[in-house]
């Protein structure tokens, strides 16, 4: 598991070590990993380091200290190291220490930037260690054109080199994952003692590339994270595994309302998605030509045009594929919702449901639809502003609906209305695919049957039961991710259509399964192996 922290978090946690006079201990161990991996990043491309050329933006504040630290180890490595001091002034000591290393200072000013520009552009490798957690607001005046004569040339593939950011990519909201432009996208962004939340956060992470952490001594005083991220180990800890003696019944019954005559399609998909998702027996319940669609397409399924209350199952997926004007269907979608039974509630019938909710009812908006829940519920916001905010947005809905939200994106976020976030960015672009969400949704639903009550697995990994809604959503999404991934893999990275990624989920499961092999073990009482 990934654990994220705001600024204030990570510096709460530093105040300790800095009380105790370990300041410039803290920088060093921060700067030896900044270094470290640019020296990786440079073995992983193949590039040498003796003679490459290294240009930190540098602030001045700690964030530039940790680059002149940084770029005085790489100077000891026979790298050729430029400073472009942004603010007039940088952190005396790391100033000094990176003079003596050998390393060249040059000053920021209007007169100078088209000669720093070409320096910035010709450099194997650009450290952005302009603005860190200490930051207000995002780059200003000749620091913001130096950034942004410096992105248009590697926008236009003028600049050859990589960029690491320094602890976050300068002009990102460490907290939010809010974005101040101009800012640099990095390749790599270094982050020291713990990930900070704008990282993992859209569209922070659309410029923090890959996230490497490096451990300064913090750790062990952070407290409680404010975002989470499953990684491969805890999927396989959380994803249901029968018993020995199971049967169809105690798997896990999903019910599935979705699809109309517009979408029958949707209805298609979600049940595909959930079939392929470890439940015991899917039922359809829906207009008939729809029922007859599901039923051809899906000979495992269960169809009828009964009501919700006359079918026994173990959770209910509503919405994927309804319109408006299905009225039989949205009466269905409600009496899940207020059934108490575990509901996964999409697109259609994200309209119509109550306004409070419970957390075992995972609402699963993009970012538009968000934006529309939020406004009946008395906000604001519009698309754009949900993009720019996806964090807080997303939590402001689960604190006002009492529901689970799960935000679709290239980052899914998923909030609980408690607080706890995870976010999961395990996908492919191409995931971008018309019936990828109702697959979503399905995978959702036959995670939300299977739960049962034992609350074991989630307490281990520190997810409170009430939260543990949030976690099986999040599960969902990445186990979706995977899929649309490897089915991505399959084709040499080629596109996918959503039946693909249903396909996908139980080789993708199968995979992930195997990493904790011992405790699907444990958790089925068998000692010797099966065959
Ligand atoms: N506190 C610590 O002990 C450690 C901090 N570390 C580094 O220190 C960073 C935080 O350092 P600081 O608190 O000095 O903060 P920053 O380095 O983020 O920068 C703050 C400085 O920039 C100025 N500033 C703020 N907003 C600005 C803006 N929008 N434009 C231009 N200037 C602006 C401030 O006046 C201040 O001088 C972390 O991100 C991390 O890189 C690491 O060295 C690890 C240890
Ligand atoms: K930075």
């Amino acid at each position: 598991m990934i654990s994220a922290y705001t600024g204030k978090q990570v510096r709460q946690a530093e105040e300790p070590l800095l009380a105790a006079g370990l300041g410039d201990v803290l920088m060093q161990r921060a700067a030896h990993g900044l270094a470290n991996a640019v020296v990786r990043e440079f073995k992983s491309r193949g590039l040498r380091t003796y003679g490459a050329g290294v240009a930190v933006l540098t602030g001045k504040g700690n964030n530039g200290g940790d680059g002149l630290y940084a770029a005085a180890f790489l100077a000891a490595r026979g790298m050729r190291t430029t400073a472009i001091l942004t603010a007039g002034s940088a952190h005396p000591q790391a100033l000094a220490a990176f003079e003596q290393a050998g390393g060249r200072v040059l000053y920021l000013s209007d007169a100078a930037s088209g000669a720093l520009v070409s320096e910035a552009v010709r450099a194997d490798v650009v450290i952005d260690a302009v603005l860190g957690t200490g930051a207000k607001g995002g780059l200003r005046g000749s620091a913001a054109d130096l950034v942004t004569a410096i992105a248009d040339a590697r926008a236009q593939a003028r600049a050859e080199g990589f960029v690491v950011a320094c602890d976050l990519p300068s002009g990102v909201d460490a907290d939010t994952g809010a974005v101040s432009t101009p800012a640099l996208a990095a390749d790599l962004t270094v982050t020291f003692g713990a990930a900070k939340t704008g990282l993992l956060v859209d569209p922070g992470a659309d410029y923090a590339g890959r996230v490497d952490v490096v451990p300064i001594g913090i750790e062990e005083h952070l407290d409680q994270p404010g975002l989470r991220r499953l990684e491969d180990a805890d999927v396989a800890r959380l994803l249901p595994h029968p018993a020995r003696r199971a049967h169809k019944y105690s798997r896990g019954v999903l019910g599935v309302v979705a699809g109309s005559a517009d979408y029958p399609g949707a209805a298609v998909l979600a049940c595909r998605g959930a079939l392929a998702a470890g439940v015991g027996m899917v039922r359809y319940l829906g207009p008939p030509e729809v029922a007859d669609l599901v039923r051809r397409s899906c000979p495992e399924m269960v169809c009828s045009t009964g009501a919700v209350a006359d079918n026994r199952v173990q959770a209910w997926l509503v919405g994927s594929g309804m319109g408006p004007d299905d009225h039989d269907q949205l009466q269905r979608a409600r009496d899940a919702v207020t059934s108490g039974l575990p509901v996964v509630a999409d697109a259609g019938a994200l309209p119509a449901l109550p306004d409070v909710m419970a957390p075992n009812v995972v609402l699963t908006p993009h970012a538009g639809e968000l934006a529309a829940l939020l406004k009946r519920l008395g906000g604001e916001e519009d698309r754009a502003a949900v993009e720019a905010g996806t964090l807080a947005a997303v939590r402001r809905a689960a604190a006002l609906t009492g529901a689970t939200v799960l935000l679709k994106g290239a980052t899914t976020l998923v909030a609980a209305p408690a607080g706890d976030v995870f976010s999961q960015a395990d996908g492919t672009p191409w995931l971008a695919t018309a019936g990828s969400g109702d697959v979503l949704a399905g995978i959702i639903g036959a995670l939300l049957a299977q739960e049962d009550s034992d609350v074991g697995r989630f307490r281990e990994m520190g997810v409170e039961p009430e939260q543990r809604w949030a976690a099986v959503a999040a599960l969902g999404a990445a186990l979706h991710g995977k899929a649309g991934r490897a089915a991505s893999d399959a084709c040499s990275g080629g596109p996918i259509a959503a039946g693909g990624i249903a396909d996908a989920i139980p080789e993708t499961w199968g995979k992930v399964s195997m990493l904790s092999n011992a405790g699907v073990r444990k958790r089925n009482s068998h000692t010797l192996p099966l065959r």
